[in-house]
């Protein structure tokens, strides 16, 4: 606790720790992303992501040599070439890291300027780096006293946000002293943030040649057991893309809910986007937009899979003009949506 403000408890003895002076912390939780597109470290990022029993759920005997023999000899040399083309070379990083320093960045300034040095902002990984517990241990260590933790995930799912709030959980069993602790679950019923998709569509429309006949909203999909299992996340989709269209005001035959990235042998909610964009092409719909309201941040799946993979399908079957709209990014409105939600979920911790 060298470089913090810390002070001794009232009547303690002179060799009693020092406490840092309490704070809030708001620990933002993404996904996670390779360190490079390297075969090992591919592997070693998609090996700790597949074996998560809240991504895939088969027993680990089952599952395990099928992973580590067959699937994680191939999967890393294409999921290679796909983040090769999106990587962000400069910072030499992926884009889904890149783009969450700059949200975190623009988040924790509008924090300390709404809370001054009452709060702390920071982000983490469910899977790679840098790691939940190390972000967990670096609060508590600052002071922070409570812990708002932020899945970045709009929508609900156990393989997103429950594993993220999994591992949260395993971070604060660590700790001696563990703080008060907070999760949030989704927010894409949050106005602030349907107002944000909405107006990045908008602008999107006013800078096209022609206004598309079709919003396509890609969402990454999942296996559909998971959904008759329980899983909300299915639901959670189709109720943004409605509220989305309510707030456009745009009649139902102009936006499509889609689900993307199929993984495995099971079938997966559908419709799957590289298919409806195709079937959309050849019903005469030759101009669409896409965005994918399921990702805070634009990563392989947005940059290189619809931005590649489904322009092709849909230029392939016929399409004419393909309009990719990115994600929110760290887009103004999209900072005001999650401070929102951050703010709603803070009461009773800040002033
Ligand atoms: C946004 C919600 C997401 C859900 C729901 C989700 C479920 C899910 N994903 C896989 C398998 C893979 N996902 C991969 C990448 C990936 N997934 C999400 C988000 C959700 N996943 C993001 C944001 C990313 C991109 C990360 C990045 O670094 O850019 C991958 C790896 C990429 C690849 O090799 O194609 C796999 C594999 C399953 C099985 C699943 C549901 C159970
Ligand atoms: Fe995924
Ligand atoms: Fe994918």
């Amino acid at each position: 606790m060298k470089d913090m403000a810390t002070s001794r408890p009232e009547h303690a003895p002179a060799d009693h720790p020092r406490i840092a002076v309490e704070k809030t912390g708001i620990l933002i939780g993404n996904l996670g992303t390779p360190d490079s597109y390297d075969y090992w470290p591919l592997r070693r990022y998609l090996s700790e992501f597949l074996s998560d029993k809240r991504v895939i759920d088969y027993p680990a005997w089952k599952w395990q040599p099928l992973l580590q023999l067959v699937i994680l000899t191939k999967r890393p040399f294409s999921s290679g070439k796909a983040y090769k083309s999106i990587w962000n070379e400069a910072e030499n990083e992926s884009p889904l890291l890149t783009i969450t320093k700059q949200q975190v960045a623009k988040l924790s300034k509008a924090m300390a300027e709404e809370y001054g040095d009452q709060v702390m902002v920071d982000f983490c990984m469910r899977y790679g780096n840098p790691s939940t517990r190390s972000k967990v241990r670096a609060m508590v260590e600052a002071g922070c006293r409570r812990i708002l933790f932020v899945p970045l995930y709009p929508q609900y799912a156990g393989a997103t946000t429950g594993t993220a709030n999994d591992h949260f959980f395993r971070a604060l069993m660590q700790e001696r002293w563990q703080p008060a602790a907070r999760t949030i679950s989704h927010y894409f019923v949050h106005p602030d943030y349907i107002e944000a998709l909405a107006q990045s569509i908008e602008r999107a429309y006013a800078q096209v040649a022609e206004r598309p006949d079709v919003l396509v909203c890609s969402y990454h999909g999942l296996p559909e057991r998971y959904l008759h299992e329980g899983d909300p996340y299915y639901c959670h989709c189709v109720k943004t893309t409605r509220l989305l269209r309510e707030r456009l005001g745009w009649p139902e035959s102009e936006l499509v809910t889609t689900f993307q990235s199929q993984f495995g042998k099971e079938e997966w909610v559908k419709p799957y986007t590289v298919e409806e964009v195709a079937r959309l092409a050849q019903a005469g719909k030759k101009r669409l937009a896409i965005c994918a309201p399921a990702f805070a941040a634009d990563c392989v799946e947005t940059l290189e899979e619809i931005n590649d993979e489904i322009r092709e399908s849909f230029e392939n079957a016929g399409g004419e003009q393909f309009t990719f709209i990115p994600c929110l990014n760290d887009d103004d409105a999209h900072i005001t949506a999650i401070a929102s939600v951050i703010r709603e979920n803070l009461g009773g911790w800040v002033e």
